[in-house]
């Protein structure tokens, strides 16, 4: 993407895939409608798997939403995780609503996750209620500089209740942890928000790059499982999955990921 919001407006425009009538399971792969996913995200047991526009392959097709309010950092997000950079430079907000493309390959399924990187300004909340009922998945964030923004949440689970899914995997995620000094939520208390409501949480940095790749692999793990596993299988457990692997890659120079007091180092 580039500095986003003149290319928001022209792909939600001009993108077939914008159509929030689409059926769940994401936009057709190249070969036209012989790969569309089905609602769950399997491809279609009797056709080959997908090719996203890209031209990678993909068995399963799944759609995920950010939300949010304006400025938490939400198209830094999804540019870090597809691209691997951080946009720095002045902020302009998102128009609409726009969306990329990222195959992930988990356990040799390859995972075609389709992001919607919504805008967080109230004047755009009516375009992007029509699509939350189309995605499967939704990290809802907040800034951690940003108390307003942390208060909001509420409201925003609120609006989730109303346009989403009943099932839909839901993260919290309180964005801009790299930030020391203007900090006005505390880790734990995001912790608290999110056990409260019941909804997985971690703290994430588009800028350092802290869990961004761990966020969406979390929520494509959980949606994979429930595409594909049987009835007598365990639930995938999403913040057990997320704790483990924060602990695992923690370490004492980065205080932000582990719960130890600094300068111990996790087994
Ligand atoms: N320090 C820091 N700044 C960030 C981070 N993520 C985003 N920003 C900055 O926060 C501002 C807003 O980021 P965006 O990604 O445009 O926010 P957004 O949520 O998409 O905003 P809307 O499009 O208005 O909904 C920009 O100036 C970014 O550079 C982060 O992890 N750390």
């Amino acid at each position: 993407m580039s500095r986003k919001k003149a290319a928001k407006g022209k792909s939600s425009a001009s993108s077939p895939c914008a159509s929030p009538r689409r059926k769940a399971g994401g936009k057709r792969g190249k070969g036209g409608s012989r790969s569309e996913p089905q609602a769950n995200g399997l491809a279609h047991p009797c056709r080959p798997p997908g090719l996203s526009s890209s031209g990678e392959f993909y068995d399963l097709a799944f759609k995920v939403m950010l939300v949010g309010d304006s400025g938490v950092g939400k198209t830094c997000l999804l540019v870090r995780f597809k691209d691997g950079a951080f946009l720095a430079g002045s902020f302009i907000s998102t128009v609409g609503i726009d969306f990329r493309n990222k195959v992930l390959n988990l356990d040799g399924v390859k995972i075609k996750l389709q992001i919607w990187d919504t805008a967080g300004q109230e004047r755009f909340r009516s375009v992007t209620h029509a699509y939350y009922r189309d995605a499967q998945a939704l990290l809802l964030l907040y800034d951690v500089t940003n108390k307003k923004s942390f208060d909001n949440i509420q409201a925003w689970l609120t609006e989730i209740h109303e346009y989403a899914q009943q099932d839909v995997v839901l993260m919290l995620l309180g964005n801009k942890a790299e930030v020391t000094h203007e900090r006005v939520v505390k880790r734990e208390e995001g912790e608290k928000l999110a056990k409260e409501f019941g909804v997985p949480f971690m703290e994430t940095s588009a800028k350092s790059g802290l869990n961004v790749e761990l966020a969406f692999t979390a929520i494509a793990k959980e949606l994979k499982h429930r595409a594909t596993k049987e009835a007598d299988e365990p639930k995938f457990q999403l913040q057990e999955y997320v704790d483990r692997e924060m602990r695992g890659t923690a370490c004492c120079s980065c205080r932000q990921r582990c719960s130890l007091p600094f300068g111990i180092v996790t087994p």
